[in-house]
């Protein structure tokens, strides 16, 4: 069965929530010089519990359905053993060798930003593959290299100074000046590629429009909110229709609104959060110098590897 169409009206007009706090922020930094750190840290705080964390909360629902699709069982006991089991295994290998942990994380967010981004051409798989690459490639250079001065402490929090990341990163970040304008380059010829493939479809258009100053007004702002605006505005947002689509796909009954979706999400958004409080807690409680930030970077990881997984199948879905 194929996957439903995400570019809807509905999804254009969710998507102007994030352009409209992306464009009130920017207006306040301009203003003002820099948005307060407490008032970065709610709008981080708020567009994670709002989408961020809610939108890896329905795996075992796409898992379901994906079983359904291929007349298979779905066990659900089954399912998160092995989700819990592939975070704890991530969580040894950041103790154990964080630099390949980091440089790991990084890559499959390129991967799967690129997978949800880009459409899959099922007639170039190989080319889909690349594009997604340096799509993600390029979105992670675009948020992280013009806050540079942001980005560092917190790396240094997660690795060591003399480390190979350390200094592959501080390479990168020296080449900026032709970087920035390359990953734009980029980031906009595959948005023009992706909708032309999808032409006829003007939605696909306006979403592509709306991702434009989605990431224009990150480059302006600081690097919390502008992490938050792609990250909970827009990558979240997309997922979150993309599996809407997939789990009400040709049950027009049971085409429930986003919010249904949240609240069926609820149960393992709420643990989820409840984990990081306590690892938070217990950190903060052992190592006064603890800094919540690159804790909650890891965080995103833990949950990113099988939450990778489980989109990758839906991603691979023939889109209709
Ligand atoms: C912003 C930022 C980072 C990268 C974060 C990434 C890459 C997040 C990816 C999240 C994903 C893919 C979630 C999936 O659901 C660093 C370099 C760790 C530290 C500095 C600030």
């Amino acid at each position: 069965m194929a996957q439903s169409n995400p570019y809807t009206l509905q999804n254009v007009k969710l998507v102007c929530f994030t352009v409209v706090a992306g464009i009130l922020l920017t207006v306040w930094q301009l203003i003002d010089g820099c948005i307060p750190l407490p008032m970065q840290l709610v709008f981080l705080m708020v567009s994670l519990l709002l989408t961020g964390i809610p939108h890896g909360a329905l795996d075992h629902l796409v898992q379901q359905e994906q079983s359904r699709r291929q007349q298979g069982r779905f066990r659900l006991m089954l399912f998160l053993g092995r989700y819990v089991a592939i975070m704890l295994l991530y969580a040894l290998a950041w103790y154990v060798f964080p630099q390949l942990s980091l440089s790991f994380f990084l890559l499959i967010s390129c991967w799967h930003f690129g997978e949800t981004d880009i459409s899959l051409m099922p007639q170039t798989p190989v080319l889909t593959a690349l594009l997604r690459l340096l799509y993600g490639i390029s979105v992670l250079v675009w948020i992280l290299l013009p806050h540079q001065f942001e980005v560092s402490p917190i790396l240094l929090h997660m690795v060591t100074r003399n480390g190979l990341i350390y200094s592959h990163w501080t390479a990168i970040a020296s080449n900026s000046s032709w970087l920035i304008p390359a990953s734009s380059m980029v980031i906009l010829v595959a948005s023009i590629v992706t909708a032309f493939i999808r032409q006829g479809n003007r939605y696909c258009y306006w979403l592509r429009l709306q991702l434009v100053v989605v990431l224009l007004c990150g480059y302006a702002l600081p690097l919390l909110p502008a992490f938050a605006l792609y990250f909970a505005g827009w990558h979240s947002l997309i997922t979150l229709f993309n599996i809407k689509g997939f789990i009400t796909d040709g049950n027009t009954t049971h085409n429930k609104p986003l919010l249904i979706l949240w609240l069926k999400a609820l149960p393992f958004s709420l643990i989820a959060i409840t984990g990081l409080v306590a690892a938070g807690y217990s950190f903060r409680r052992y190592a006064p110098l603890f800094d919540p930030l690159p804790l909650l970077f890891v965080f995103l990881s833990l949950i990113t590897l099988p939450h990778m997984e489980v989109m990758h199948k839906l991603n691979s879905s023939v889109p209709g």
